[in-house]
C-alpha cells in the first residue's frame, strides 16, 4: 500500500509505451549517475563547449553538447562548424559498452547488441525552462536504435507516433538514472519534452539543478 509520505516510493514499472519502444526506470545507480555528470562538465568544457543550437534562426532553450560527431539542425560533421571549428571529442569506449548493456535490458537479441556500435551522443542540459519540441531523430543515416538516459529534475516525455507530431502519442516521466530506447518500428517516432519538474532531481546524482539527457545514435556515417 502506498502512503502519502512514504520515504521509499515503490518502484516504478517499466512500460512499452509503442511497439520498439521501452522505458526503464531506474536503471542507473546514483553513484553512476555522478560519474556521468562529472565526464558531462568535462565535455561541455570544450574543445567545442556546449551551446544553443540554431534552427532556422532561433536558439534552441536546450544546450547540446555532442561526441563522435557534431550535430547540428540537419547534419553531422567532425567539426563544430557553427561552434568555434574544433573537432569534438571522440565517442568513448565506455559509451559503446553502456550502449550495448542498454540494448540488452531492452529485449535485443545478441546479435544486435553486438553489432550496436554508437558513434554520436547528444548530451543536452535542460534548465527548469527549456523545452524541445517535437521532432524525428532523423538526421542520422543507420535506422540502429537510439539509447536515452535521463539525469538531474524529472522530465515530461511526450512518445508519439510515426506520422505526425499530434495524437496518439503517451506523456512519461523520465526521472533521473532512467532509460529509454526506442528503434525497430518506434525508430522515427516523434517525441519531445514538454516540461522540466524543477527540485525533483534525487540528492547524490550529482546534478542540483536541470536536467541532463544523453542520446547515443548510430549515424551511420564513415569518415
Ligand atoms: O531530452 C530528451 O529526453 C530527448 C532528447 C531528444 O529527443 C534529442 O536530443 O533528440
Ligand atoms: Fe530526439
Amino acid at each position: 500500500m502506498t502512503t502519502l509520505f512514504t520515504l521509499d516510493p515503490e518502484p516504478r514499472e517499466r512500460s512499452r509505451p509503442r511497439p520498439d519502444a521501452v522505458h526503464v526506470p531506474d536503471w542507473l545507480a546514483l553513484d553512476q549517475q555522478r560519474w556521468v555528470v562529472r565526464r558531462f562538465r568535462e565535455w561541455a568544457a570544450g574543445p567545442v563547449p556546449i551551446r544553443a543550437a540554431k534552427v532556422r534562426g532561433h536558439e534552441m532553450s536546450v544546450r547540446t553538447v555532442c561526441l563522435g560527431w557534431h550535430w547540428q539542425p540537419y547534419k553531422y560533421t567532425r567539426e563544430a562548424t557553427d561552434v568555434n571549428g574544433a573537432r569534438v571529442l571522440p565517442f568513448p569506449d565506455w559509451m559503446v559498452r553502456l550502449g550495448r548493456r542498454a540494448l540488452e535490458e531492452a529485449g535485443y537479441s545478441e546479435v544486435e547488441v553486438a553489432g550496436y556500435t554508437p558513434d554520436t551522443a547528444l548530451a543536452n542540459y535542460y534548465d527548469e525552462h527549456a523545452r524541445m519540441g517535437m521532432h524525428q531523430d532523423k538526421d542520422e543515416h543507420s535506422l540502429a536504435p537510439i539509447v536515452s538516459l535521463s539525469i538531474g529534475d524529472a522530465c515530461t516525455f511526450r512518445f508519439g507516433n510515426t506520422e505526425n507530431r499530434n495524437k496518439p502519442y503517451t506523456d512519461l516521466m523520465l526521472r533521473s538514472g532512467d532509460l529509454f530506447v526506442f528503434g525497430g518500428a518506434s525508430r522515427l517516432a516523434y517525441h519531445g519534452v514538454t516540461r522540466i519538474h524543477p527540485a525533483t532531481a534525487p540528492e547524490g546524482c550529482g546534478l542540483d539543478a536541470g536536467r541532463i539527457n544523453i542520446t547515443m545514435r548510430m549515424t551511420g556515417l564513415n569518415d
